[in-house]
């Protein structure tokens, strides 16, 4: 049709991505569009954007944004919904492949003949201040006290491509997980800001997050957040190298490998392709 532009909706566990193709559209991407194409009310309604196939590092790519049109190093669950939207397309036709990110490279598997299951190879996590980031002198940011909004909390940072905070308590929820998340996104702490994951122990081979994205607030999942929850209730002693992390869009399989890689499976579903007016992009 002439005059629109065609996007693609997936989610991952009711983590929901617009995949927009510099192939098959000639826009300009800027943050502002993108915030308006991810709002529920006046726009698309996704949590974030993916834009690609593009040219990374001279390989295959896909640069991420969030819902205020911030750019993500890495987005977990928006890997596996991009590899989803490579098969699918055509671009690729291995079940393993590689997607390279602001991150670095990510290598994916599908393990499914409709590619709706994926394995990722998520890379080593650090909780590194200097890498995450979080400001203060040079140290490992392990079960540290901090105070968001006026109260005590015991807080672990990490980075896995993108920063995480997590914050371990006795209850989980959804309110709990609103009131605290914008102070620790925005905390001074936190130089590029921070992804907050609330979570609880279930037993040594389950995990229940809440999650507070940086740039796109409440999801119902988050693959980067599963992975960083994961780890560092294994670096705590509090789990086994086999985490089911469970959270409300659903499970995510974290494997720790012992030279420390996080290897993520989880779904992926498609749900649209999209004609959008150009007039949505002026
Ligand atoms: N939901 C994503 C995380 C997306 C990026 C994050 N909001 C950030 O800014 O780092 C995931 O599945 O990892």
């Amino acid at each position: 049709m002439a005059g629109c532009i065609t996007m693609v909706k997936y989610q991952g566990l009711g983590n929901d991505y617009l995949v927009l193709d510099p192939n098959k559209n000639r826009v300009q991407l800027q943050g502002k569009k993108i915030a308006l194409m991810c709002q529920r009310g006046f726009g698309l309604g996704a949590d974030g954007v993916l834009y690609g196939p593009v040219e990374i590092n001279g390989k295959t790519g896909v640069h991420i944004f969030n819902a205020d049109g911030s750019e993500a190093a890495i987005s977990g669950n928006g890997v596996r919904i991009f590899a989803k939207y490579l098969m699918d397309q055509g671009y690729v036709k291995e079940k393993k492949f590689s997607i390279e990110t602001l991150a670095g490279p990510i290598e994916v598997e599908c393990l499914n003949s409709r590619a709706t299951e994926f394995r990722v190879n998520m890379g080593k996590a650090s909780f590194l201040s200097k890498e995450i980031p979080v400001t203060g002198e040079v140290r490992e940011v392990i079960n540290e006290d901090f105070s968001f909004h006026g109260k005590d909390y015991k807080a672990t940072c990490l980075t896995v491509g993108n920063p995480h905070c997590i914050i371990f308590m006795d209850k989980v929820s959804k309110d709990l997980v609103k009131d605290l998340g914008p102070y620790v996104e925005n905390a001074d702490e936190f130089p590029e800001r921070m992804n907050l994951q609330i979570c609880r122990k279930i037993d040594t081979g389950n995990l229940d997050i809440e999650i507070w994205e940086r740039g796109s607030g409440y999801t119902k999942a988050s693959g980067t957040g599963s992975c960083a929850a994961a780890v560092t209730a294994y670096r705590l002693g509090m789990v086994e190298s086999r985490v089911n992390v469970n959270q409300p869009g659903g499970m995510i399989q974290i494997d720790i490998t012992d030279n420390g890689d996080i290897y993520m499976t989880g779904s992926v579903g498609y749900i649209a392709d999209m004609r959008v007016a150009e007039s949505f992009f002026s």
